[in-house]
C-alpha cells in the first residue's frame, strides 16, 4: 500500500511539475482569451460569443476585439485557428500547435471513420447472428416440446433405441447445440437475452439497437484539445471524447477550446487534469479508441494504453523518437521498446515494426493481443492504428507474429528469424520456439559478420480491406480533409504495398555497395518479377523496394545487370568486390513487364508529396529551454521565431547556413 501511493503521488507531483510551458505563454493564454472576447462580460461569455453555441452560427474572428483591459503584446494577438471542422485559439508562434501534424490528426480521423463503420458492421453482423441463433433456440424449444409430448406417450419403450431415439434425440442434441453456442458466446446467457429482447421490442427500440453504441474515446495527450475536438465535431459515431492532460494550462486552454467550438463540443468533450496513465488504469476496459500523440516516445503509456480500450477497441499511437526507433541509440531503444533497432535502410518500416511489437507485448500481459489496420511511417514520425482483443489462445501465437532480423555488416544484406512458429498437423496446432539460425555466422554474399536486431513485429501492419475502404472514403469526402493530397498519396502508397513482406531493399544501397550505376526501379522490378517474384514501393521509402525473392536472387540480378554494366576495377577487398567475384546461378531478364510498374504510378496518382515548408518536423516540448544545438533539429528560422515570440534574442547558428544539419542527423537522413 506504501509503495502505491507514494509511487501514485510521486507521478502526480511530477505532473504538476511538468507543467513547464513558459510563464509568458499562460499570459498570452490569458490575454489572448480576452482579446477573443466581445462586447461585456467575463472572458468565459467572450469565448461562448464566439462558438456555435451562442448563436448557432460559426465562430467568428475576432481577435483584437476586447474592450478595455491592458492591449495584447505584438506576440500575444491572438487569432482563431481554424482545422477540419475545429477552431481553436492561436498565439502568434504557438508552442503546442504543430501544422505539420494536421496529416496525423486527418488520418486519424480517416482511420477513425473506418473503424465507426466497421464497428457498424460488426454489430450488424452480431445481432444477425443473436437472431439465428434465437430462431434455432426457439425451433428446438418447441422441437422438444413435441418430442416431449411424444417421449411421454412412448415412454421408456423408446429409451437406448437407436432409430427412435434420433427423432427426440436429435431434438435434446438442438437444445444441447444451443446450450454450447451459448456458453461460447455468452456465458451468462446475456446474449440470448438481448436477443429475445430484439424480437419481443417495439419496432422503433428495434430499430436503435440496429445502430452501434456512440464511441467513447479518450485523448491521452491532449494538450489544446484540437485533435479531441476535431473527433467530437467530425466523426458522428463519436458519443463522447475525454481529452486528457497533465498539464494545468493546457487543460484550461482546452476547456475554452471546448466552449469556443460550441454545443457539440460542449456535449461530446470533456477536458480532464490527470495523469493519463493513472487515468487508463482506473477506466479498465472503458474506451472504444485511446489516441496517444505524446512528445516522443509513446512508450511509458502503453501498459496501461493496452488496459483502457474495451473489447476490439482502437489505439492509435504516435512515436516521434525516430533517432531512437531507427538506431541511433540502440541500447535507449531496447530499453524503452523491448527490441534493438538496426540502422538499414528499411530503418523506418522497422521502426514501425518495433513500436507494434512492442504494444503486443504489452497486451500479452492482459491475455489480449493486437491486430494492426493501418501502420505510417510520415516525415519524421510513426503513426500506428491496431485494434486490441482478449483470447488467451490467440496470443499463444503471438511469438510467431515476432522476429529478429540478421543484418550484414558489409552489405547490408538481411534476413529474418521467426522467434516461434506454430504447426498444425490432423487437426491439431502446437505452438513451438523458432529454429534457427536461418544463417550462417558470416554472410553468404560478402563474407562479414551480421548485427542482429529486434524483436520486430513480422506479420502483416496494414489491413488491406481497411485501406481500400479508407482510399474510398477519403476521395469521396476529400473536401474534408485539410490535408487531403498529403493523405491520399499516402494511402495510396500503402495501398500498393505487399503486405506479407517485412522490410525493403533499398536498390540505391545495393548499388552503392557495387559501386555501380543503379538500373532503374522498372527494369529491376521487371527482372525480379521475370524471375518469378512479386515485388511493390514502400509507403515508407520512395527508394525502398519490398520483394518475396530470396537476397540472393536479388544480388543474382545485380551481378548480371553488373556484366552489361561494368564497373571500374577497385582495389582492396570490399564486400562489393567480394559479391561480384560469384557468377550468378539465374541470368536476369530485364525485359520490362508491366505488371511490375506502380499502378498510381503508370496512372500518375502521386505517392509521396513533397513538405510544404522548411523545417517540417517535429516541435520542441513545450517550455523546453531552446539553445543553439536546437537550430540544426528544428531550424533557425524556427528557433529564433519563438524566441522572438517570448521576447528573447535570436540565437546565432552554429554551424554554416541556417539550419545546416549536424553530422549525425545528416547519417539518419540519409
Ligand atoms: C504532443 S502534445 C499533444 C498534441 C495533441 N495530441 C494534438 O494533436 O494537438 C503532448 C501532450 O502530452 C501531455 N503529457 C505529457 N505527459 C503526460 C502524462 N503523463 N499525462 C497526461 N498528459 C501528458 C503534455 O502536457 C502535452 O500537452
Ligand atoms: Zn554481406
Amino acid at each position: 500500500t506504501i509503495l502505491a501511493s507514494s509511487g501514485s503521488r510521486g507521478l502526480i507531483r511530477g505532473a504538476q511539475r511538468s507543467s513547464a510551458w513558459p510563464e509568458v505563454w499562460s499570459l498570452q493564454v490569458r490575454r489572448g482569451v480576452c482579446g477573443v472576447g466581445v462586447e461585456e462580460g467575463g472572458e468565459e461569455e467572450g469565448v461562448m460569443a464566439g462558438g456555435e453555441e451562442a448563436d448557432g452560427k460559426k465562430p467568428q474572428h475576432r481577435a483584437g476585439k476586447k474592450k478595455g483591459g491592458p492591449p495584447p503584446g505584438p506576440q500575444a494577438e491572438p487569432t482563431i485557428l481554424r482545422e477540419g471542422e475545429a477552431d481553436i485559439l492561436l498565439h502568434g508562434n504557438d508552442v503546442f500547435y504543430n501544422k505539420a501534424q494536421i496529416v496525423n490528426r486527418d488520418l486519424s480521423i480517416a482511420v477513425l471513420r473506418a473503424f465507426a463503420a466497421k464497428r457498424q458492421e460488426e454489430h450488424e453482423e452480431s445481432l444477425a447472428k443473436k437472431a439465428s441463433r434465437k430462431s434455432k433456440g426457439a425451433s428446438a424449444v418447441n422441437g422438444k416440446e413435441n418430442g416431449g409430448a411424444q417421449e411421454e406417450s412412448a415412454s421408456s419403450a423408446v429409451e437406448g433405441e437407436d432409430a427412435k431415439t434420433s427423432v427426440s434425440g436429435s431434438e435434446v442434441k438442438g437444445e444441447d447445440q444451443g446450450v454450447e453456442m451459448k456458453e461460447e458466446t455468452s456465458p451468462s446467457g446475456k446474449a440470448e437475452e438481448e436477443a429475445a429482447a430484439v424480437v419481443a421490442a417495439p419496432v422503433e427500440a428495434v430499430l436503435e439497437s440496429k445502430i452501434a453504441k456512440p464511441l467513447h474515446v479518450l485523448e491521452a495527450l491532449a494538450a489544446s484539445g484540437l485533435r479531441a475536438l476535431r473527433y467530437a465535431k467530425e466523426v458522428e459515431q463519436v458519443g463522447s471524447v475525454v481529452a486528457c492532460d497533465n498539464d494545468k494550462v493546457a487543460v484550461e486552454a482546452c476547456e475554452r477550446n471546448i466552449r469556443l467550438n460550441g454545443k457539440v463540443a460542449l456535449a461530446k468533450v470533456t477536458a480532464n487534469h490527470a495523469d493519463s496513465r493513472i487515468y487508463m488504469l482506473s477506466h479498465e476496459k472503458e474506451f472504444d479508441v485511446v489516441d496517444l500523440d505524446p512528445y516522443g516516445s509513446p512508450s511509458i503509456f502503453l501498459d496501461s494504453a493496452v488496459q483502457s480500450l474495451s473489447e476490439g477497441g482502437l489505439l492509435s499511437c504516435t512515436a516521434t523518437d525516430m533517432a531512437v526507433l531507427c538506431g541511433n541509440n540502440g541500447e535507449v531503444c531496447y530499453s524503452k521498446y523491448g527490441a534493438y533497432p538496426l540502422r538499414g535502410k528499411y530503418c523506418h518500416e522497422m521502426a514501425l515494426r518495433i513500436l507494434l511489437g512492442s504494444i503486443e507485448a504489452h497486451a500479452n500481459r492482459y491475455k489480449r493481443h493486437i491486430v494492426p489496420v493501418l501502420s505510417l511511417s510520415v516525415d519524421f514520425y510513426v503513426r500506428v492504428f491496431v485494434r486490441v482483443y482478449t483470447s488467451a489462445s490467440a496470443i499463444k501465437e503471438s511469438p510467431s507474429k515476432l522476429s529478429y532480423v540478421y543484418q550484414c555488416v558489409g552489405c547490408d544484406t538481411y534476413h529474418l528469424q521467426p522467434v516461434g512458429r506454430v504447426a498444425t498437423r490432423q487437426g491439431s496446432t502446437r505452438y513451438m520456439p523458432g529454429t534457427g539460425p536461418v544463417i550462417s555466422p558470416d554472410c553468404k554474399q560478402c563474407g562479414k559478420h551480421h548485427n542482429m536486431g529486434g524483436p520486430i513485429w513480422s506479420a502483416p501492419i496494414h489491413d488491406a480491406d481497411w485501406v481500400d475502404g479508407m482510399l474510398r472514403s477519403v476521395t469521396a469526402m476529400k473536401s474534408r480533409y485539410p490535408a487531403y493530397n498529403k493523405i491520399h498519396s499516402i494511402l495510396t502508397g500503402v495501398s500498393e504495398e505487399l503486405n506479407d513482406v517485412p522490410l525493403y531493399v533499398s536498390l540505391h544501397s545495393m548499388s552503392a555497395t557495387l559501386k555501380c550505376t543503379p538500373p532503374s526501379a522498372t527494369l529491376f522490378r521487371s527482372a525480379v518479377v521475370n524471375a518469378g517474384y512479386r515485388i511493390s514501393g514502400s509507403h515508407a521509402n520512395p527508394l525502398g523496394l519490398k520483394t518475396d525473392a530470396p537476397m540472393e536472387v536479388l544480388w543474382d540480378i545485380m551481378r548480371c545487370w553488373v556484366k552489361d554494366h561494368p564497373v571500374k576495377e577497385n582495389s582492396g577487398e570490399t564486400p562489393g568486390k567480394v559479391i561480384l567475384t560469384k557468377e550468378p546461378e539465374i541470368e536476369a531478364n530485364f525485359k520490362k513487364v508491366q505488371s511490375a510498374t506502380s499502378k498510381a504510378l503508370a496512372s500518375g496518382v502521386a505517392r509521396f508529396l513533397p513538405n510544404p515548408e522548411e523545417f517540417w518536423g517535429p516541435k520542441p516540448r513545450a517550455g523546453r529551454h531552446l539553445t543553439s544545438k536546437h537550430i540544426a533539429s528544428y531550424g533557425a528560422a524556427f528557433v529564433n521565431g519563438t524566441l522572438r515570440a517570448e521576447g528573447k534574442p535570436p540565437i546565432e547558428s552554429p554551424a554554416a547556413g541556417d539550419g545546416a544539419p549536424d553530422a549525425k542527423r545528416q547519417k539518419v537522413d540519409e
